[in-house]
């Protein structure tokens, strides 16, 4: 099964869990991995099965970051707020960096990450 991780910041929060409620049946046929506060509430909020990472200030985009580098990420869904300054910048633009490097799939916005389940789903 495809690897792939679902992280969104704070005020993306309540976005990402009505999408993947939305998307549920696409997203059941892969390993979900998340950042610790989004995996929370991706299991609670919409019911799915979450590998929860560290949160992504205390580290868990960095081991995101390092799945990516060692080719066992594939495909990343990064609900990205871009409307607030987070202390954990450098973070961020590490793992979207790692994720251009290493040519992962990644999506940043709700309409790219459905086009990029579409497209998952159509390869299994
Ligand atoms: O901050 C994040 C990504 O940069 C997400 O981390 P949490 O899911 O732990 O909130």
């Amino acid at each position: 099964m495809p690897n792939i991780a679902l992280v969104a910041h704070d005020a993306m929060k309540a976005e990402i869990v009505d999408w993947a409620s939305h998307h549920k049946s696409r997203l059941v046929g892969h390993n979900i991995y998340a950042t610790g506060t989004t995996g929370g509430r991706l299991q609670d909020d919409a019911g799915l099965n979450v590998e929860r990472l560290l949160s992504g200030p205390l580290g868990g985009d960095a081991q995101l970051g390092a799945m990516i580098a060692e080719k066992r990420l594939d495909a990343l869904i990064f609900f990205i707020d871009p409307l607030s300054a987070l202390p954990h910048d450098v973070d961020v633009k590490s793992l979207l960096r790692l994720a251009i490097l290493y040519n992962t799939p990644l999506a940043v916005n709700r309409s790219t990450a459905t086009a990029l389940v579409r497209h998952l789903q159509n390869k299994d």
